[in-house]
């Protein structure tokens, strides 16, 4: 590591992050960072928050207050697009094109990692030969290994991953621990929301622990 390394900002940060719904808090005030080479494993029960907060941080819900930066600048609309790959419950993709023309339409959105192409981020994720399948007719777990090739093929560092070992075999888990080591090998970072129950990535991590805020009582 270098020194211009050591002095380097994270990648990202938070400061006194919080969120409600209704008045209702859902989480935070939340402070904590990730470097380049890290993850951040957040953790906690069902309904804690941890996926409001992953779309949050990426853009898609308005904080009710505190920071966010990325790489020692605010995070602003511009500086997210182009510095996080978000990997949510809901895959996205237009049912009736192919697995490649899925992976090639987002390529020209979001530009594409160097020297990766749509179909060897097929073969990667264990698609190779469903090139021409189209979306609606892959299974739960193919859908996701498609999110894995668009999340593989994805530009940039900052990966925001929801539940990824959802609906995936035990080859499909070792799998996204395998990307995640690779990414953060490759200077990354990586959030990654989990129940606990799940295997986590095999590299250095900081845990985030959620706390279900209100008690979600039906009157
Ligand atoms: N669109 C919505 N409208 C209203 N309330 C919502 C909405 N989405 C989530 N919530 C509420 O916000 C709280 C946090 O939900 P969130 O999905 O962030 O939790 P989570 O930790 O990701 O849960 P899980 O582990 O079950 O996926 C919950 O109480 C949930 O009911």
């Amino acid at each position: 590591m270098t020194a211009a390394d050591r002095s380097a900002p994270p990648l990202l940060a938070a400061r006194g992050l919080h969120f409600a719904r209704n008045d209702d808090p859902v989480f935070g005030p939340l402070d904590f960072s990730v470097d380049a080479g890290e993850a951040l494993l957040v953790q906690g029960g069902n309904g804690s928050g941890k996926t409001t907060l992953l779309r949050v941080l990426a853009g898609l819900l308005r904080a009710d207050g505190g920071e966010v930066d990325i790489d020692g600048q605010r995070a602003r609309a511009s500086r997210r697009a182009r510095a996080i790959a978000y990997m949510g419950h809901l895959p996205g993709f237009k049912a009736d094109l192919s697995a490649m023309e899925n992976l090639s339409f987002l390529c020209g959105l979001q530009g594409r990692r160097r020297n990766q192409l749509p179909i060897n981020a097929l073969a990667i994720v264990g698609l190779g030969g469903y090139e021409d399948a189209l979306a609606r007719q892959l299974s739960a777990g193919q859908k996701k290994r498609l999110s894995l090739a668009r999340l593989w093929l994805s530009p940039a560092p900052l990966w925001l991953l929801d539940e990824p070992y959802a609906n995936l075999d035990l080859e499909g888990i070792e799998l996204v621990n395998r990307m995640i080591q690779a990414h953060l090998r490759s200077g990354g970072a990586a959030l990654v929301t989990t129940h606990g129950a799940y295997a986590a990535p095999p590299v250095r991590t900081r845990m985030l622990e959620m706390v279900r805020q209100s008690n979600g009582a039906i009157a």
